[in-house]
């Protein structure tokens, strides 16, 4: 070969052949090493084989940012690596003339956003999606960006006049352990794993400093309180509490040392977590003064003890269950009236007997409940009080850290969502997630195509992406009008019939039958259906489907809780008397959302904000789902770039331009063929190293060409 080469080389003397061979048989070689390839586009060719080893070799390698075109993917390192984060480097990405020269970093991410805000070009508003699977760093991730933006774009002064005055910026650092100990758990994926999704906005005066911030969360995991998987934990705080409580509190919270609690499973297992003072700290920070605490611990330890009451069957239907036939069970109604500061009978009558309204007088009848009936108005009852305290915290946060708004007038949002879900059983969480996830992929895929046309444009080069279909057909079928997944399920809600998982299974296989993203997996005897996701297909369980979307809050559980003397119950559970005289007076209530349709508003309100906003993405990736460092399984890797989306987006690449060099890059590789070209005057392919040089079209402009263009001119056109 190198002889044929030779034939039409103008490398003619020994010397110069040898030098040559040599040359070229480091040309052969290989490429960059794959671990400093920055970006994973521009890996040749775009392929998923190229991608991974080109991941495997940076993490390999300790570098875990790379970029892949607009996203950045954060690969998450599972070991300390402090001088990744230290307010220096956060300076140095400040500081940089040219950040997205630098390694890829969050910071780059950051500071480009902060950067695009100040020059005021439209839309001024950013966003930065976080997203990966449980336990690839979201958490980590927005917490190190709320700290880079705490550092670079703080006031130079407190923003109140008083010495005392906390700046604002470390008030919403101080929302982080507070929305932790209440929102995160440890589950199999992450010790310390978040529990609700939530997007923050950071609020910039014309400054660019940090004025204020809100938060909204969607989709508290509220069953934890009182269901949680073996080998998981209820919400951190509960086992704070136990661990961290002093003796008198111990007393005044009746939480002796050592004592038993069924939803306190693992409580043996003590994590980092675990740290009783440091969400104190943040919750006095915020505002929640000490006296306010203690009541939110003391109904907190409350729940605790309506866990331990259990019920047993009852021999008369007519009867109402009996409490389990040991001192404990009545010890723990007791107690956990005292601590709720409801009276004792109702709290248990309430639990046994469900009231009936009926008829035009709206005659009261009541009705022992079944032992399952009772376990599940107890779970609901903490259910109830846990999900509303969380939002009373969140709004509580959100008073003390969010700006007035004439004194800020663009935002940073920041989004930390639960990603692609696929387990062995799914139900309604999963499907709003996946949801969810279908919602931001088709946002994320309208904007990297946006990128990629217009990047195509300023490179004067002809494109057509082969094949190319969004996810609009899996959304009809979710989300779709009149008849979709949804639509299904708030019907059965709304109709309110006795129906069985096989009867919505049957309705949802003839309504939607031919809609291309529905599947039916034949061999499984529990009645289900399959929505074929962007991320690959998801069998979804019917059974119980229908009163999970309902999320029944039996009124008498609500009337009860307004009897409480509690000053934080009261808060949580206000009397509203129109509501109370409407009920007397038989008037139907105001129609119960369904789950789902409250998420599906909540989506779309989400989705407007971003639609007016930049976006920036962060896709983070578990290499390993042990959470060892050094680790990097290629298969686990794979699934999650599945769901992630980054394969459609290597798709993509691949369905444009595959191919991608900067014109430096290109020279600096191809350098040896311009020793390979003929003395002839140069023809339409010819290489010319001195035209059109990348720094003249500005950093960020690459030559992009296909493999046919490749392989016939082994030049770029200088287009
Ligand atoms: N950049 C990082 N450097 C070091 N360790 C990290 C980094 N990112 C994540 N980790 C480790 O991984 C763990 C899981 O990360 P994190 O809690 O952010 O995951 P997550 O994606 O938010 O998960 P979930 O969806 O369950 O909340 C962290 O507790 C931390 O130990």
């Amino acid at each position: 070969m190198l002889q044929q080469v030779n034939g039409h080389s103008s490398v003619s003397d020994a010397q110069g052949g040898e030098s040559f061979r040599e040359d070229l048989q480091e040309f052969l070689s290989g490429e960059a090493p794959l671990h400093q390839l920055d970006d994973l586009t521009k890996v040749n060719p775009v392929t998923l084989e190229t991608v991974l080893r080109c991941l495997q070799a940076r993490y390999m390698a300790d570098t875990f940012y790379t970029n892949a075109g607009c996203t950045l993917v954060a690969l998450n390192p599972f070991k300390p690596v402090p001088q990744l984060y230290s307010p220096e480097l956060m300076r140095e990405y400040h500081a940089a003339p040219q950040p997205q020269k630098l390694k890829p970093h969050i910071f780059t991410v950051g500071e480009q956003t902060y950067r695009n805000v100040k020059s005021l070009i439209e839309p001024v508003n950013q966003s930065i999606i976080v997203s990966g699977e449980s336990g690839a760093g979201k958490t980590w991730t927005s917490r190190c960006l709320m700290k880079f933006y705490a550092v670079v774009a703080a006031s130079p002064t407190s923003w109140d006049s008083h010495k005392i005055a906390e700046r604002i910026e470390q008030r919403i650092l101080n929302s982080n352990p507070v929305m932790e100990a209440f929102g995160n758990a440890c589950t199999l994926r992450n010790n310390n794993s978040s529990r609700f999704g939530k997007f923050i906005q950071l609020q910039l005066n014309s400054a660019q400093q940090m004025t204020g911030a809100a938060v909204q969360t969607y989709l508290l995991e509220k069953t934890r309180v009182a269901c949680q998987a073996s080998s998981e934990r209820n919400f951190h705080i509960f086992y704070q509490m136990c661990k961290g409580a002093s003796a008198d509190e111990r007393l005044q919270w009746h939480l002796p040392k050592g004592a038993a609690f069924s939803w306190l499973p693992n409580s043996e297992r003590t994590l980092e977590e675990d740290c009783f003072e440091v969400t104190r700290e943040a919750m006095l920070h915020l505002g929640i003064e000490t006296p306010t605490q203690n009541n939110v611990f003391k109904v907190l330890a409350g729940l605790l003890h309506l866990g331990n009451i259990r019920f047993a069957d009852s021999e008369d239907e007519a009867q109402p269950c009996q409490l389990m036939d040991d001192a404990k069970c009545e010890g723990s109604v007791r107690t956990s009236a005292l601590l709720l500061l409801l009276p004792e009978d109702p709290l248990l009558e309430t639990l046994r007997i469900r009231t009936i309204r009926a008829g035009r007088q709206q005659q009261v009848f009541r009705k022992p409940c079944s032992r399952a009936e009772c376990d599940t108005r107890r779970d609901c009852l903490a259910k109830l009080v846990y999900s509303r305290l969380f939002d009373w915290l969140v709004s509580v946060i959100n008073s003390s850290i969010c700006a007035d708004p004439s004194s800020w007038s663009t935002f940073i949002g920041l989004l930390d969502v639960y990603g692609f879900e696929s387990f062995p059983h799914n139900s309604l969480e999963q499907l709003c997630i996946n949801y969810a996830n279908e919602k931001l992929q088709q946002h994320f895929v309208a904007h990297y195509l946006r990128a990629q046309q217009e990047e195509y444009t300023v490179e004067g080069l002809e494109w057509s992406f082969v094949n190319y279909q969004d996810n609009q057909t899996c959304l009809d079928l979710i989300e779709g009008s009149p008849l979709s997944i949804c639509s299904l399920i708030n019907e059965e809600c709304r109709l309110n019939r006795p129906s069985s998982a096989a009867q919505l299974q049957t309705r949802i296989e003839s309504a939607l039958a031919g809609r291309p993203c529905l599947g039916h997996n034949k061999l499984s005897r529990e009645p289900s259906f399959i929505v074929v996701h962007y991320a690959g297909p998801v069998r979804y369980h019917t059974a119980g489907l229908v009163e999970k979307n309902k999320d029944p809050i039996p009124p008498e559980l609500t009337r009860l809780l307004q009897q409480s003397q509690d000053p934080v119950l009261k808060v949580l559970f206000p009397t509203d008397p129109e509501e109370k005289s409407q009920e007397e007076q038989g008037q139907s209530r105001a129609p119960v959302l369904t789950v789902v349709s409250k998420f599906k508003a909540s989506l779309e309100q989400l989705l407007q904000v971003l639609h007016r906003t930049t976006p920036h993405y962060i896709r983070c990736i578990k290499p390993n789902g042990q959470g060892q460092a050094q680790t990097f399984l290629r298969e686990e890797v794979l699934s999650q770039l599945e769901a992630c989306g980054l394969v459609e987006t290597i798709h993509i690449s691949a369905a444009g331009f595959p191919i991608r060099v900067s014109h430096q890059n290109f020279v600096e590789r191809y350098e040896l063929l311009r020793r390979l070209r003929p003395r002839t005057s140069p023809g339409p392919c010819s290489l010319s190293l001195d035209e059109g040089r990348s720094g003249e079209r500005g950093p960020s402009v690459s030559h992009l060409f296909n493999h046919s263009l490749l392989s016939t001119c082994a030049g770029p056109s200088q287009g």
